[in-house]
């Protein structure tokens, strides 16, 4: 067992923003998009080449579902941005290729899904997970996800149509893969997964059953585009790049496998795709902050496979120095996000700028670029402000948009009066019977349940304070105290400027009144905070640990001293437990789960020992 002692250096915390990135990513909540999740690993790649968090595949874990090995590794794929890059890739394999006698390679090409990868045997249905096993998720089939071409045809990725998507979901999920994690991660479903998979929209997708390509490396390289662009345009489903790969089996078997990913295999990503097309017309949207920001309703147009109608122009003062307005002739890039950009303005076209709220028709004030309504009480504003709270506590389900609409409809139009609510008022709303008894089970449980002090903080969506910050503010005060810090002693914490300071000072006087009243709800809140930033030299700052069996003290005393000195305390063990603790008769099905993720297993006098020596 290695103790964590050494100091954390940038590469420990990339990698640990990295480990926490990618979870959050493979559990259907991303906290970043994936270029700004790609430049940290090209980061850490520069930093440390063989740090073992590039030669792995990225895990995913669900709770609670039974762990399977698959047959035969699922690994990641390797990467070319560039045609450079996929020129040196033919050439590693005809290299290859030439040492052992093969003088024809044959080469397919297939469209890359951006889903959720499976594997399904026919009798039991299994995610990638680590690549070594994943989990089990036949329930899928039962929910209602489609098997394209029928049961037991191997490997392939659980999508959404695109279509289908852009038309009903688009405006409720950032992106169609995070849709079908739920789906197959909790046993319940939302409303909206729940009325796609009644549409029959969820499929699972064998790459078997994809349209492919099959030539030789020089005709690859010569129609690459050609090619990304036919197969784009046969499949309805979200795409991520084109999978090229070898077909010849004897030049696969020589090539072989890194730990993370097989060497005859690489994915071909453009930098992000462009498209012309025209603005039809201006719509204006208020954000959960109270800025008022422009979505270019443009003459719907094809990029990377798919229908793109909406176009995000980030804020006033562009659409004026651009010339956005209805009319305007402009290129699109698409590069990840379901939401394109604009790349370039070739015809410039007037625009006029809205002078009240489209929400609740206040008189917008202009700060800068943006148009901001100042209304506390607008409708958009808190619909999105509560909807954030609930996504980023993370520790509850069923607050999407369509419900959360409804409560401030109803008039429980602030975190405060949310909580306030029960069964019964659900059902007066209109809600049927089993959502307003998952609902009010919701709301109990997102204030039972542990959260993070971090996170609490930042749920409460305070411009300019997201999480990271949230984490640096904590680190230097209390939770309740924070109203009272001024925007002086914000700025004198490294990494804070004099503008966000101000901001995150004035927007923490704004919710005190809220963040008070819910402190008062009784919320377990776990201090990641002042408390624990003294004792990051703890073995267990930072560290998951479950204890177990029946320990001399209480258990509750561990428990408390534990997380005082930085532990994330944990119920069960998982793959992330760091630490098991165990008093006397421990059962043996938590000693083998500890095994099997590899976690380090202390005994009680062992641990005493471990913590005790700290302090000398
Ligand atoms: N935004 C975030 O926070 C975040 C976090 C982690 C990872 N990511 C993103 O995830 C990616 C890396 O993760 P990864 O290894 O899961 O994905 P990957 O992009 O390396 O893709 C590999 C997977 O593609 C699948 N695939 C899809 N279509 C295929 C086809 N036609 N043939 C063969 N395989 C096909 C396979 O299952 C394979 O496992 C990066 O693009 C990264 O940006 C984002
Ligand atoms: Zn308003």
């Amino acid at each position: 067992m290695s103790l964590p002692l050494e100091l954390p250096s940038e590469e420990r915390r990339l990698v640990e923003r990295l480990i926490e990135y990618n979870d959050a990513y493979r559990r259907g909540v991303p906290q970043v998009n994936d270029a700004q999740y790609d430049l940290l690993v090209a980061r850490l790649r520069e930093l440390d080449p063989e740090h073992p968090f590039l030669h792995r595949v990225e895990p995913e874990t669900f709770s609670g579902k039974r762990e399977i090995r698959h047959p035969v590794p699922m690994l990641s794929t390797d990467k070319a941005y560039t045609p450079e890059e996929l020129e040196r890739f033919v050439a590693r394999v005809e290299k290859e290729a030439g040492e052992i006698g093969v003088s024809e390679v044959r080469y397919r090409v297939t469209p890359k899904l951006d889903g959720l990868a499976g594997r399904d045997d026919g009798t039991v249905f299994v995610t990638r997970g680590n690549g070594e096993s994943g989990y089990e998720v036949s329930s899928a089939f039962a929910k209602g996800m489609i098997p394209l071409g029928g049961r037991g045809r191997g490997v392939g990725e659980m999508v959404i149509l695109q279509s289908y998507f852009q038309e009903h979901l688009a405006d409720a999920f950032e992106h169609p893969r995070n849709l079908v994690v739920g789906i197959v991660s909790s046993d319940t479903v939302n409303e909206f997964a729940r009325k796609a998979l009644d549409d029959e929209a969820v499929h699972f997708v064998p790459y078997s059953e994809l349209p492919s390509w099959e030539g030789s490396g020089a005709e690859l390289l010569a129609r690459m585009d050609a090619l990304t662009d036919e197969l784009s345009g046969q499949v309805d489903y979200p795409l991520d790049g084109m999978v090229v790969e070898v077909v010849n089996p004897d030049v696969r078997s020589s090539m072989g496998a890194t730990s993370h990913h097989y060497r005859w295999q690489i994915a071909v990503k453009r930098k992000g795709e462009t498209a012309l097309t025209v603005v039809r017309e201006v719509v204006w949207q208020v954000g959960r902050t109270g800025k008022v920001t422009p979505v270019l309703m443009v003459e719907p147009v094809n990029v990377s496979g798919a229908t793109i109608r909406r176009v995000t122009a980030h804020n006033a003062g562009l659409m004026e120095k651009k010339g956005l307005g209805p009319g305007a002739q402009i290129e699109i890039i698409r590069s990840g996000e379901v939401i394109p950009k604009v790349e370039a303005v070739l015809v410039p076209a007037p625009t006029t700028l809205p002078e009240n709220c489209p929400s609740c028709g206040t008189a917008l004030v202009r700060e800068n670029d943006f148009l901001i309504c100042g209304n506390e009480h607008c409708p958009d504003q808190v619909v999105q402000t509560i909807e954030h709270w609930f996504k980023t506590l993370g520790n509850a389900d069923w607050f999407g948009r369509k419900t959360v609409e409804k409560l401030v409809r109803s008039g429980y139009d602030s975190l405060e009066k949310v909580y306030e609510l029960g069964e019964d008022e659900f059902r007066a709303m209109g809600f049927g019977p089993v959502q307003s008894s998952n609902l009010a089970e919701a709301v109990y449980l997102s204030r039972t349940r542990e959260v993070e002090e971090w996170r609490f903080l930042a749920a409460l969506g305070i411009e300019d304070l997201g999480k990271g910050d949230s984490r640096k503010l904590l680190g230097q005060f209390r939770l309740e105290d924070l109203p009272e810090v001024g925007r002086e002693q914000i700025e004198a914490i490294h990494g804070f400027g004099a503008i966000t300071a101000r901001s995150i000072a004035g927007g923490l006087q704004r919710v005190a009144p809220t963040l008070r009243h819910l402190l008062g709800l009784g919320f377990r809140i776990m201090a990641t905070g002042a408390a624990r930033e003294q004792v990051t030299d703890s073995p267990l700052a930072g560290r998951h640990v479950v204890f177990t069996g029946k320990m001399r003290g209480s258990r509750e005393d561990m428990q408390e001293e534990a997380r005082a000195q930085g532990a994330l305390v944990q119920s069960a063990v998982n793959s992330k437990t760091d630490f098991l603790i165990c008093g006397e008769n421990v059962g043996a099905s938590k000693l083998a789960k500890a095994r099997q993720f590899g976690t380090a297993i202390l005994q009680e006098d062992e641990y005493l020992r471990l913590i005790g020596a700290q302090g000398q």
